[in-house]
């Protein structure tokens, strides 16, 4: 999950750096074809244009090999909405295929010149506008229902700002305010669950499924088999985290499951239309768990689905009441409670953080065992006017990826601190302020460290260095920021990266 930033100057070149293929351009005739000049931003859009007429697209087959890993981060481009294309939006995201994202960031220099800041991430899979429900199934959850007949706990999550199609991945496609809930990945996990239940291999484990529905918000549980009725989350004796009375329903066939869906998708819609910013700002989980017909209280293996709620910042939210901010504290310090036992999780740590919050620690049994198998599929929006959001949401995703086993920053030299330490940290921090925007001052802190960086880096090639290094030390210095933050400090991170470049 490395990423690479383009300076404006090498777009021309024919950039060497970029890892997707580049194929020879044939701008004139891609430009015709888009031109629009009623469009406001035509000039960006020409030269989004331009670029994406350089790019070598390998869209991901269904063929395509599927490499089991304890954490898979995927992402999924969302297709413009009816709006969005009168609006003549810009789609500022291309997905190249093979796990690589771009987003073309639109930016002004100085002298109010306008360029693209191409920004290349990668991901186990990426998936582009066209993927459907069952493809990014297909990547996704599905190489995870089998490890909870192993006795494994499985969590695939979708994660993303509002609107950019979680609950349209997790729980199926609309068509117009009605959803296809068959269509959805918590049902085809539920089929795959019911196809190996009845499968040979595991029929002598003598196992029945059990699937629950709940959602978490401001911190507490609700549950959405049980007429919305106020849960909590318990810690016993074994340090097993139980939600009290959370109602868990027998079910013999995937159809059941849906039905499962259905009520509990309308209970939290009834939510929605009542006071709107509250579903969407829930986490819904759907659970399904495996027991043995024996010991029907012990637990063989469970699929943890969960839809985040929104990663908007308490400044984007309309409502700027106390309620609205503490709830906007509530979501990022669970998300960033959730990177980082992801994180722990990656690194095999013996300390995992899920203490940090609710939703963490509802996954408590998800983030320890060998067995335990993680998906995140971060959803972005293709917009321009949700650039800003999108550069959000992969950023999160990059570095819940960032450390795992296989990536090459788990070799980060032994002189950082500890994770856990400054885990500690920035929830304490949380909790001092109680209303900090952590998630937005992440992605502030590291923005501004990024366009230092890439400040310094176009100032030595107009001097006619090379950027090369300064490119290549990237990942550590902002890895190195984010520990930094433990503490809080912006501006000192900055600064001191100034004078390292400068
Ligand atoms: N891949 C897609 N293909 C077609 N339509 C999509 C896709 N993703 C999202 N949509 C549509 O976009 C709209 C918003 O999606 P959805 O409700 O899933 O977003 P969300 O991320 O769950 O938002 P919220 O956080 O507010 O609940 C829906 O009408 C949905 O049908």
């Amino acid at each position: 999950g490395r990423r690479k930033s383009v300076a404006p100057m090498e777009l021309n070149k024919g950039n060497k750096r970029l890892s997707c293929v580049i194929k020879p351009p044939d701008m004139q005739t891609k430009r015709g074809k888009f031109l629009e000049g009623s469009r406001a931003n035509q000039k960006f859009f020409e030269m989004i244009q331009d670029f994406r007429a350089t790019l070598e697209i390998t869209p991901l087959s269904t063929t395509e090999t599927i490499e089991p890993q304890r954490i898979c981060v995927c992402v999924r481009k969302q297709p413009f909405n009816k709006q969005e294309i009168n609006k003549k939006e810009i789609d500022v995201v291309s997905v190249p295929g093979k796990g690589a994202l771009v987003v073309h960031e639109p930016k002004h220099k100085v002298d109010l010149t306008k360029y693209l800041d191409n920004q290349v991430f990668h991901f186990d899979y990426s998936f582009d506008e066209t993927a459907t429900n069952e493809l990014v199934y297909k990547f996704t959850a599905k190489p995870l229902v089998q490890s909870i007949f192993e006795g494994g706990m499985a969590t695939c999550f979708a994660y993303g700002q509002t609107g950019s199609g979680k609950t349209h991945t997790m729980g199926g496609d609309f068509t117009g305010k009605q959803q296809n809930s068959a269509k959805g990945i918590y049902a085809l996990a539920a089929q795959d669950v019911f196809a190996y239940l009845h499968h040979r291999r595991y029929a002598n484990l003598d196992l029945s499924a059990y699937v629950s529905f709940f959602e978490i918000y401001n911190g507490k549980v609700y549950d959405l088999l049980h007429k919305k009725a106020k849960l909590r989350a318990l810690e016993d004796e074994r340090q097993q985290v139980q939600v009290v009375g959370l109602k868990e329903v027998y079910v013999t066939s995937a159809e059941e499951v849906i039905k499962m869906i259905q009520i509990g998708s309308s209970c939290r819609t009834s939510g929605q239309t009542s006071a709107n910013a509250n579903s969407s700002r829930s986490h819904a989980f759907l659970q399904i768990v495996l027991r043995r017909n024996d010991r029907a209280t012990t637990l063989h293996g469970k699929f943890s689905l969960v839809d985040l709620a929104g990663n908007e910042r308490g400044t984007d939210v309309s409502s700027n009441d106390r309620s609205t901010l503490v709830e906007t504290a509530e979501i990022n310090r669970s998300l960033l409670a959730l990177k980082e036992c992801i994180r722990s999780l990656g690194k095999n740590s013996d300390h995992i953080p899920f203490r940090m919050s609710t939703l963490t620690k509802v996954l408590r049994d998800s983030f320890i065992g060998e067995k335990s198998r993680t998906c995140m599929i971060a959803m972005v929006s293709p917009g321009m006017t949700s650039c800003k959001y999108t550069m959000n949401t992969l950023r999160y995703a990059d570095r819940v990826k960032e450390l795992n086993g296989n990536s090459k920053a788990s070799e980060a030299p032994k002189t950082q601190e500890p994770m856990n330490s400054s885990s500690e940290e920035v929830s304490l921090h949380i909790l001092d302020t109680g209303v900090c925007d952590a998630i937005s001052q992440v992605a502030e802190l590291e923005e501004k460290v990024y366009s230092e960086l890439k400040r310094a880096g176009d100032l030595v090639q107009e001097m006619g260095q090379i950027s090369y290094n300064i490119e290549e030390g990237l990942p550590n210095l902002v890895d190195h920021s984010k520990r930094l933050l433990g503490v809080y400090q912006p501006k000192y991170c900055s600064i001191c990266f100034v004078n390292v470049m400068y």
